[in-house]
């Protein structure tokens, strides 16, 4: 199946040639939705994302069901997906607990989360900023000692909805503390979409300077004021090449006030495959994955690629239907 491709150009000098699209639709994507996914569509929207190309996933959550009860079934989601040779199935972890029961359901590589404030560690992990850093740590020592490998989260590292604008230091010393115990990866998370290129290439540069290495940081970016796209620009500029993105662009924290969906996957594709770059991602089995998640709920996903090409009627196709021109032809 194919998409309409987007205008491509010669990659631009200095900028990534691949880039890994860190897939977080299965987790952030529908953890504050709140009709109760069936796990059985979990799976699916799992094994559809692979089937898309996707490498990197983070399939579920390991909190308790009474924070966030859509992903309760996270052992459930996890007997049911089988993850190809070669790929990753990674789930966020809060504390010791949370990597336990992820261990003992077959989970191979974990993520946490801090906070680069104290009213969203208190809002969002029931704890203060270094508390939060303190339990992280806690899991990185647990997971390393099995082999378990952690992505390291930092919320709120762009902007607050309680405390406004964010002193850098307080991200970059979270970060160095995260990378200094083992997480692999740092992801700076704009929680509540705020961060404009300027700001995104300060704290990237920052986050540098602190000694995180450009190949250990990614950037997660929610859409609320339509900046995600134009902050990954910028941050490609300084070489970052890992971008978390969300199918279809749902998700949200439900503990981030005025927090909005996830820069969606099919835009962000749209975007990378434009200036050259290569994801390994088919922007067509993508928008069918979207497509067929709003259908089987009953909703429209915020995804402006996803929305152009179903209304552009061509690449709704579902794996093993006609391509859009055979459709015509036989109609
Ligand atoms: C920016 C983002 O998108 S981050 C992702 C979205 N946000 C989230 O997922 C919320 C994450 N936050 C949390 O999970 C919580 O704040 C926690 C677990 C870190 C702390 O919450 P607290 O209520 O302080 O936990 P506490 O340690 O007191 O435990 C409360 C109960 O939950 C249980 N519990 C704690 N951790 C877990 C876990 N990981 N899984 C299942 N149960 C757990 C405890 O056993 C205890 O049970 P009990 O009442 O029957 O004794
Ligand atoms: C854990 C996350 O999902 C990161 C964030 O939004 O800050």
């Amino acid at each position: 199946m194919s998409a309409l491709p987007s205008p491509r150009v010669e990659p631009e000098a200095g900028l990534p040639t691949r880039v890994t699209v860190y897939e977080v639709g299965p987790r952030d994507g529908l953890q504050a939705e709140t009709d109760i996914i069936p796990s059985s569509v979990k799976a699916e929207l799992c094994r559809r994302l692979y089937a898309a190309g996707s490498r990197d996933l983070e399939i579920t959550s390991f909190v308790p069901p009474t924070w966030v009860p859509q992903l309760a079934d996270a052992a459930q989601v996890v007997a049911d997906v089988e993850v190809p040779s070669g790929a990753r199935a990674v789930a966020l972890v809060p504390n010791l607990r949370g990597l336990e029961r992820a261990i003992e359901a077959g989970v191979r590589e974990v993520a946490v989360v801090v906070s680069a404030t104290e009213s969203f560690a208190k809002a969002n992990l029931n704890t203060t900023r270094a508390g939060a850093i303190d339990r992280a740590v806690e899991v990185i020592a647990a997971a390393g000692a099995q082999g378990i490998p952690v992505r390291g989260y930092v919320s709120m590292a762009f902007g607050d909805p309680w405390e406004g604008q964010v002193d850098t230091a307080s991200v970059t010393s979270a970060a160095a503390e995260l990378h200094a115990a083992g997480a692999r990866t740092i992801a700076l998370g704009d929680t509540i979409g705020v961060s404009t290129p300027g700001l995104t290439t300060r704290v990237v540069n920052e986050t540098l300077a602190a000694g995180i290495p450009l190949d250990g940081i990614a950037l997660h970016l929610h859409d609320t004021y339509g900046q995600s796209l134009a902050n990954v620009l910028a941050a490609l500029r300084l070489g970052v090449a890992e971008f978390d993105a969300s199918v279809g662009g749902l998700g949200r924290c439900p503990y981030a006030k005025g927090a909005t969906g996830n820069l969606a996957t099919e835009d962000l594709v749209w975007m990378l495959h434009g200036l050259g770059i290569e994801t390994g991602l088919d922007l067509g089995a993508l928008a069918a994955t979207t497509e067929w998640l709003s259908r089987v709920r009953g909703t429209r996903a915020p995804s402006n690629v996803a929305r152009a090409l179903a209304a552009a009627g061509l690449d709704t196709a579902e794996p093993g239907r006609p391509e859009p021109a055979q459709k015509a032809a036989t109609a």
